[in-house]
């Protein structure tokens, strides 16, 4: 079943053309990946699917919502959730304390009731702090609750970043290069944790350029090019696909060749 439908998405800047008329489905539970070259407007698609870019014609519904045009926080609201290629982590602040950010943006308190530290508000911290323990476990950040972001490794900090995303309970995760500046044992945990997440149900979106992962993990492959869908199927379906591997020829490897010189 779709969760989210994409129909005629466009974004320019300037006189360039990031995203030319897109239409997309992505489907529940599944794993979505979305790959192309250098400039082919990846980061575009995914801040409009985040709501951090308003694109200028298109539609964007979640379960039927309409969201095109709408803030960021709406997105969030309706379950959209994202991590970031530029981490979002607060340095001087421990793991839990990361993931309990994550999960304010559900949390709806009265001022009177935070001044006045009420046993709602009380059991409401207890149960957040809990579900942020968990989801350290979750992202196999287990005994590193109170961390501090400081102190974490890069491949810490890019997990923390998805369970930072995962406290706000998305339905649709958006991941911007999880696997960026990882080795590949951490890439591979970067896969393991995407498939766990998928299997209990939460629908993910991947924009990524290590391809080994997106040939492993991915059940739904999107190809871009120059702002246009080139190609979408299969991950064997689209790295046969010789639109797919022309428009790779002229800038990188094709997505087998990267995907075998990322197993190397
Ligand atoms: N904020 C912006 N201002 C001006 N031009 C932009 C902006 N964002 C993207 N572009 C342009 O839109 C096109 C698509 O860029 P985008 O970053 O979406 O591609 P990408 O596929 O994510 O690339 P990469 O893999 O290099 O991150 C590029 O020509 C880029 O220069």
């Amino acid at each position: 079943m779709t969760l989210l439908a994409v129909r005629g998405l466009e974004k320019s800047f300037g006189g360039v053309k990031a995203i030319g008329g897109v239409d997309l489905r992505f489907e529940r539970g599944a794993v979505h990946s979305v790959i192309g070259p250098n400039g082919a407007g990846k980061t575009s698609l995914i801040n409009m699917l985040s709501g951090i870019y308003r694109p200028d014609a298109g539609s964007i519904q979640l379960e039927g919502q309409e969201l095109a045009g709408q803030p960021a926080h709406r997105f969030a609201a309706a379950g959209i959730g994202r991590t970031f290629q530029n981490l979002q982590v607060f340095f001087n602040m421990t793991a839990l304390e990361n993931v309990m950010t994550g999960r304010h943006l559900r949390e709806r308190h009265s001022l009177a009731a935070a001044l006045l530290r009420t046993r709602a508000l009380q059991r409401a911290e207890a149960q957040s702090r809990q579900a942020a323990h968990d989801l350290l476990r979750l992202v196999g950040l287990c005994g590193q609750d109170d961390t501090r972001a400081d102190a974490m490794s890069y491949g810490a900090l890019k997990r923390l970043e998805i369970a930072r995303a995962l406290a706000a309970q998305p339905r649709l995760l958006l991941l911007d290069e999880p696997a960026a500046g990882l080795n590949a044992t951490e890439a591979r945990e970067i896969d393991a944790l995407i498939q766990r997440l998928a299997e209990a149900g939460t629908t993910i979106v991947l924009v990524e350029h290590n391809m080994a992962l997106v040939m492993e993990v991915s059940d739904h492959v999107v190809v871009l090019d120059h702002g246009r869908k080139l190609a979408e199927g299969t991950p064997h379906e689209v790295s046969s696909h010789p639109g797919v591997i022309e428009a790779y020829l002229g800038s990188a490897e094709t997505p087998a060749e990267e995907a075998e010189a990322a197993h190397a």
